[in-house]
This record gives structure tokens, sequence and C-alpha cells, in this order.
């Protein structure tokens, strides 16, 4: 195909709409965190570039040349997070993720079987919220927390209501920070999330409802955050916050996404253990 003096293929046509659907994906990821700005400021130091040069500015054409040379490894490392969400994103989206082969070969063993019990996960946040003590509970689904776990204070005990409440407790010296759970065992307490950095987030937001974002923004993890203040459970899945929900919601919620995976390992004909 001839428009004016430009011959198009088919495959321009195809390379252009990948180009625009990719940079459309980048949007909605960047959108509302600090990296857009940063993004922004770097595609407008690479359209002074492109002026200089078409301009015939040597000096200011070279300088801006390293700079930009030097800037796309600079922006791997500044986008560390967003490329890691984009290819979770991908690697989440296709049946591919899913398969058999790929489990077997990709996944932590332990990470493949999450039988978590969810009873006592509920009764404990009921009970955290009606006296307005304060937690931040994560639950594994397949990603390895094996990195946040080591942040914190090791414990790898079977869950239980009690516990759970011991560790929130008021003169608790395990109660700062996150409990992380996987499977059907309190793997750590007083473990370090890390914080969400969405704008969009209100900036009323405390930092124990950010760190609950955010672990469920790096991985597939499902936290919940009971807010000492105000005695509200919400929930975080995939960096988004589902804020102030009764425990049946909550358990609801929780029973779906993790539901998910049993669905997988069904249809991999693997012996089903029904989350409770
Ligand atoms: N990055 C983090 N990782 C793990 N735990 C955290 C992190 N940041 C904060 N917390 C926990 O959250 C607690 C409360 O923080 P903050 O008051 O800022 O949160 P909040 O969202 O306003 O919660 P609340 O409604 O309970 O006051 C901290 O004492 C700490 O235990």
């Amino acid at each position: 195909m001839k428009i004016g003096f430009l011959d198009i293929e088919w495959f321009d046509v195809l390379d252009v709409l990948l180009l625009a659907f990719l940079l459309y994906q980048i949007y909605f990821l960047v959108k509302g965190t600090i990296a857009s700005r940063i993004f922004l400021g770097y595609l407008l130091v690479y359209l002074l570039y492109l002026v200089a040069k078409a301009i015939g500015l040597e000096l200011l054409t070279t300088l801006l040349g390293y700079f930009i040379s030097v800037g796309a490894l600079a922006l791997i490392i500044i986008f560390q997070q967003e490329i890691r969400r984009f290819l979770l994103i991908i690697g989440k989206s296709t049946n591919i993720a899913n398969s058999r082969f790929v489990m077997r070969w990709f996944r932590q063993p332990s990470a493949t079987e999450p039988t978590t019990p969810l009873k006592p996960i509920i009764d404990a946040c009921k009970s955290m919220s009606s006296e307005f003590t304060g937690g931040l509970i994560v639950i594994a689904k397949n990603d390895d927390l094996e990195k946040f776990i080591q942040s914190g204070d090791r414990l790898d005990a079977l869950i239980s209501k009690r516990l759970l409440l011991s560790i929130a407790g008021q003169y608790s010296p395990l109660r700062d920070g996150a409990v992380i759970i996987s499977e059907d065992r309190i793997r750590a307490a007083r473990c370090i999330l890390p914080i969400s950095e969405n704008d969009e987030i209100l900036t009323s937001t405390g930092f124990r409802h950010r760190a609950a974002i955010g672990i469920s923004e790096v991985t597939d993890a499902a936290s919940i955050a009971i807010s000492e203040e105000t005695g509200r459970i919400s929930l975080a899945i995939d960096g988004e916050l589902y804020p102030n929900i009764s425990s049946g919601e909550l358990e609801e919620k929780l029973q779906q996404y993790l539901m998910e995976l049993n669905k997988v390992r069904k249809r991999e004909g693997g012996k089903d253990t029904p989350v409770e």
C-alpha cells in the first residue's frame, strides 16, 4: 500500500498497533506513580535531543546523547518495580503460566499447594477489628515470599486464632510489621513489606495500608490490614484495596481468590484440598 511517498506494508500497521498497545499498557502501569513523572521527564529530554539534533546543535546533541544512552540503563533501575509488575501481568494473564509443565518447572514446591485454613484467620481479624487491635496479615498464593519472611522473625507455627491474636496483642514484641502466612503455617512476624508508591491512593492512607497494597503489587499474595484507629478491615489483592469490608466479605473474597489456584490444580488432575 502506498500513501503519498510512504510505502506501508501490513506488517508496519501491525507494528504500530502493537507499539500503541504496549505504550497504553505502560501508561496504565505508571499512571499515578512517581515513575510516571520520571518517564515524562525522560521523554522531554529525548524530545529536546531530537530538536537539538534536527537543528544541528552539536554540543547539546552530544551531551544529551550521552545522557540518553546512560538513561536507558538508569530507566531499567528506576522502573524495576513497574517492569516487574508488567511482566507479572503478562505472566498471570497467559494460560501458559498455569500449565502443568510451567508450574512443575518454575514454581516452588512449597508454594504450589496452599492449603491455608481461612477460618482462624477470619476469626482473628474479627476479634482484632472489634477490639481496635491493628494488624497486617499476608497470605501467600504462588509467589515465594522468602525475601519478606527473612526481614522479620521466623515462626513456622501452625495457624491458630489464639496465636494470631497473641502476635497482634498490645504488649506483644511481635506486633510491629506484618505476619506472613503460607499454606497452613504462620511463617514469620514483624516482617517489613514494600510501601506502595501509587499516588492515586488517598494521601490519608497510613503506612499499614500502603504496605498491604505494596506487597499485593509486587507479588500475588493477598494482604489484610486491620486499622488500629477505626477497627476497619481492608483487603489488598493485585494492587487493589477493598477498604472497610465485613468479615463475611473478607472470607468470600479470600476464598474466591485462593480457589483460583485450586481450579488450576483440578485441571492438572492432582488431589484437590478445598480451602476452608
Ligand atoms: N512497610 C511496612 N511493613 C510492615 N508493616 C508496616 C509497614 N509500615 C507500617 N507498618 C505497620 O503499620 C503500623 C501502623 O502504621 P500507620 O499508623 O502508619 O498505618 P495506618 O494505615 O494509619 O494504620 P492504622 O489505621 O492502624 O493507624 C506500624 O506500627 C507497623 O506495625
